[in-house]
């Protein structure tokens, strides 16, 4: 075997080099260990020894204060210090335990002497001060107001002369309760957005605020709140009959729990949520419903979610406007009246519904006038879902939305509910009647305050967060508050993109296809033909 090679001298060098850069940081390694060895030990040996020393400084202590005394105090009062402590050391001597008593009493006041006499740190400023200082300076130059008497914004002024309330969730702004001049224009829009906008965003843009403005009493309320639960899967929910859920909202929007299945794999997991729950039939005073939503915002996603809901005890018509097959799958169903995409097909549809509301009313009067319990089909419920029909007005369909304005009048006696959706760019072009009608109103994804105002009837007080993904949004009963809203995740049980198990679970809330539904007859069918209720008119 031949024999290795001499290492020539740079590799020698190289060698040398890196032996010595180990070296190093093994004795840096080492030095370091050991000082933090050291370290510990001190730290332990300070706390066996804690009263050990606590009793030498207090020692000395005593030491250094009879010094002093001795050195400041006049001669005659040495001599007389000097002869009592001969007499009591005298004393002490022939007392029994005399010694034991005196060096007992030594340590005592060594006890005393030597406590901590560090005195504690001043207070520091109360948490969260700067932040509300910060929120109080942004809003100076909005709210300050020479009329005011009380000066409640000024520039350099203290935010407590304002803020009478604040709440914090570590250095979160939860809750803060302010005056304001009385000369502030509280029912403009405008200035109130502008108060709104510096809150948020000097207090964290990334959650939702509720703002109560008391007008009376010149008080703004901003409450920050928690994000609402994700969307959640489409399922059959615990509600009575006539109740439809929109989706879920904030425990203090409403007093009602449902049982929700968070997991479909795991159905046994169940939490109670607080559900938008939308109420038709006799007892409401809004049969009608509104979404509006820009593109991709959820809207036909909502009329999934009502029409799965509907088709438990009523009958459906839907009319897909947009022509994008987006009710293939309500097809074949029973109590699925019919599915149309033309304005013709509209037509039919709507001229039938007309009488079909006009006999509902008439069945209705003549059997309360009889004394007789309402006919069934005079009261089963019928659901017509309309996605985005001002695509199909105007033009030569000029009228076609007018034959909705009677089924519309007399939905909540003759149990008929119209469920439109629209864009906010086509609320100019939507029926007089459709708009009037629609007292249930739902907005969903991002849009601007103008047209939410336009949307809801009301500005709906919550500003800020992340922008709004599809299926979030706000609803509005009738002239009731803005609550928030998130709808459940329904997705089209049809589209590609749609996982195996969400296409499976929608499709078994469906009414099995094949089965009769009860009203509906043989004759009930989809996709263009006409159904045995048109037929019989
Ligand atoms: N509540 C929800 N949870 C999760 N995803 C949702 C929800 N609502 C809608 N989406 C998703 O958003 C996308 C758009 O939904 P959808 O088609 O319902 O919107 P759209 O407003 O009807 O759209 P377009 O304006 O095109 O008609 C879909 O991928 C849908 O699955």
């Amino acid at each position: 075997m031949p024999s290795p090679l001499p290492p020539t001298a740079p590799a020698l060098s190289r060698r040398l080099a890196a032996a010595t850069r180990s070296g190093i940081s093994a004795t840096r390694a080492g030095l370091s260990g050991g000082r933090a060895q050291f370290g510990r030990i001190r730290h332990h040996a300070r706390d066996m020894f804690a009263p050990l020393i606590h009793l030498g400084r207090g020692l000395r202590r005593e030491v250094a204060w009879a010094r002093a005394w001795w050195k400041d105090a006049p001669a005659d009062k040495r001599k007389a210090a000097a002869v009592g402590a001969a007499l009591t050391v005298v004393l002490l001597y022939f007392l029994p335990f005399g010694p034991l008593l005196a060096l007992g009493g030594i340590m005592a006041g060594a006890a005393w002497m030597g406590r901590d006499r560090t005195p504690p740190p001043p207070p520091g400023p109360p948490p969260g001060d700067g932040r509300l200082q910060a929120v109080y300076n942004g809003l100076v130059p909005h709210l300050a107001d020479d009329h005011d008497p009380a000066a409640l914004f000024t520039p350099g002024g203290d935010y407590k002369k304002a803020f009478e309330h604040h709440e914090f969730d570590g250095d979160r702004l939860t809750r803060l309760e302010l005056r304001y001049s009385p000369y502030f224009t509280d029912d403009d829009p405008d200035a109130r957005a502008r108060i709104e906008r510096v809150v948020e965003a000097k207090a964290g843009r990334s959650r939702e605020y509720l703002y109560e403005w008391d007008t009376e009493n010149n008080k703004l309320t901003v409450a920050a709140l928690a994000p609402l639960p994700g969307p959640v899967p489409a399922q059959h929910y615990v509600t009575a009959p006539c109740e439809i859920v929109l989706g879920f909202t904030d425990a203090t929007s409403t007093n009602r729990l449902i049982p929700v299945a968070l997991d479909p794999a795991d159905p046994a997991a169940v939490c109670q949520l607080p559900p938008v729950i939308w109420r038709t039939g006799t007892r409401t005073n809004a049969p009608h419903l509104l979404a509006v939503a820009g593109p991709a915002a959820g809207k036909t996603t909502l009329l999934r979610t009502v029409a799965l809901q509907a088709l438990r005890d009523g009958d459906v018509i839907a009319v897909d406007a947009t022509g994008s097959g987006d009710f293939a799958y309500l097809a074949g169903r029973p109590g699925v009246l019919r599915v149309d995409t033309t304005a013709e097909q509209v037509r039919e549809t709507l001229t039938w519904l007309r009488g079909e509301a006009a006999r509902r009313a008439a069945a209705i009067a003549d059997a309360k006038a009889a004394g007789l319990p309402v006919p069934e089909d005079a009261r089963r419920p019928l659901w017509v879902l309309l996605d985005e029909p001002a695509e199909l007005g105007g033009g030569a369909a000029g009228d076609l939305f007018e034959l909705l304005d009677l089924p519309l009048r007399l939905g909540r006696t003759t149990h008929i509910s119209v469920v439109a959706t629209a864009r906010p760019a086509q609320l100019d072009r939507l029926h007089p009647g459709l708009l009037g009608e629609t007292h249930t109103r739902i907005v969903l994804g991002g849009m601007d305050e103008a047209q939410l105002y336009a949307a809801l009837g009301a500005a709906p007080g919550i500003a800020g967060g992340e922008a709004m993904p599809a299926g979030r949004g706000y609803a509005r009963f009738g002239a009731g508050a803005v609550i928030r809203l998130q709808t459940p995740y329904t997705p089209d049980p049809l589209e590609d993109d749609t996982p195996d198990a969400d296409r499976r679970r929608i499709l078994d809330l469906l009414p099995a296809a094949g089965g009769l539904a009860e009203g509906s007859g043989p004759g009930s069918a989809s996709g263009g033909s006409v159904p045995s209720l048109v037929k019989s008119l």
